[in-house]
């Protein structure tokens, strides 16, 4: 059995004199080793939880717990062990990008030659040893979030706590921070990965907690989530312009649909009715729809699947 890292404990978070809840009684816990994904949309709770797991945010209810001890009564100990990366600007604006590295690495207990190999070893892997003289702040907005990866990743702590971290990377530098962040877990360091980029998550986390509404709608392992709509097929319909609600219109009755884009619809069907849901798209002479492809269902799918879930229970439909 892998240790327990973090105990979330019965959890919410109240701002505003109680008026908005931004987490409501999440219970979870996070195993050493692992590759944690929080998925959810904006506004869902996901950053609320996480600055209660560093210690910035006293729960307004409930426990968090780093190996069994309240994380409010041990913050420096947590600063030591979890490298936090947080999609707010960057504390170290005005040092040149080495400086900031080899300055979070001192931080965290490092001898100056040993930061300076390892800062010039992680600029090396994000090709951008040419920056090392610039300060952060003349640097591009991805050539910063870069950096910030690097600051997570000096030092080696045992965890990591991911905010967005691919949040404006172009294609190929959010694939090298995937690669690290997998890199990192294999030589064992614990992720925690908060991100509405259901897709990309997909290829590196372990298991994944779902939240929305402040609520943890489910968490498991992504092969276990998929077994929930597993008797699924999906349906990737793209639309006539300006004619989406028309389209979802129609298509609704067959099953879990839903909008992903200004063209673009998702139905989630059973598996019996697929033939009968092809035949329409294909007879029906008025529907508004130019292309369809019927695909095997996606942690996506699922995410939007429990979620939608979650939304007819709580309408009571
Ligand atoms: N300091 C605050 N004061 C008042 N309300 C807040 C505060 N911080 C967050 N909220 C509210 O709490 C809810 C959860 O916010 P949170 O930032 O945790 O969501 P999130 O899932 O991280 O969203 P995003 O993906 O957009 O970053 C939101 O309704 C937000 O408006």
């Amino acid at each position: 059995m892998a240790r327990i890292i973090y105990e979330i404990d019965h959890v919410s978070q109240l701002y505003k004199r109680g008026k908005v809840k931004a987490n409501v009684d999440i219970t979870l816990q996070v195993q050493e080793g692992e590759i944690l994904g929080v998925l959810g949309p904006n506004g869902a709770g996901k950053s609320t939880l996480i600055k209660q797991m560093i210690g910035h945010l006293q729960p307004t209810e409930g426990k968090v717990s780093f190996y069994g001890t309240d994380v409010v009564q041990q913050t420096r100990r947590v600063a030591q062990q979890v490298a936090y990366y947080s999609q707010e600007p960057h504390v170290l604006a005005s040092l040149k990008v080495q400086e900031a590295l080899v300055f979070t690495g001192r931080l965290r207990g490092m001898a100056k030659l040993e930061a300076e190999c390892q800062a010039e070893e992680l600029l090396e892997m994000m090709g951008m040893t040419e920056l090392r003289r610039k300060q952060l702040k003349h640097l591009s907005g991805g050539q910063r979030r870069m950096i910030g990866i690097g600051t997570v990743m000096i030092g080696s702590l045992p965890v990591m706590i991911l905010d967005e971290p691919t949040n404006e990377l172009d294609p190929a530098n959010r694939r090298l921070v995937w690669n690290l962040i997998k890199e990192r877990n294999l030589q064992g360091a614990t992720v925690i990965l908060v991100t509405h980029n259901v897709l990309e998550a997909e290829q590196v986390v372990d298991r994944v907690a779902v939240i929305n509404h402040g609520r943890l709608l489910a968490i498991d392992a992504v092969a276990k989530l998929k077994q929930k709509v597993d008797q699924r097929l999906k349906f990737e319909l793209i639309t006539e312009f300006g004619r989406r609600e028309e389209a979802a219109a129609a298509m609704r009755q067959w099953g879990h649909l839903h909008i992903n884009g200004e063209n673009r619809l998702i139905l989630l069907v059973d598996k019996e009715s697929a033939s009968q849901v092809l035949d329409y798209i294909v007879h029906f002479p008025e529907l508004p729809i130019e292309e369809y492809a019927v695909k095997p269902p996606s942690l996506e799918d699922v995410y939007f699947h429990i979620d939608g879930q979650a939304e007819r229970e709580a309408s009571g439909a």
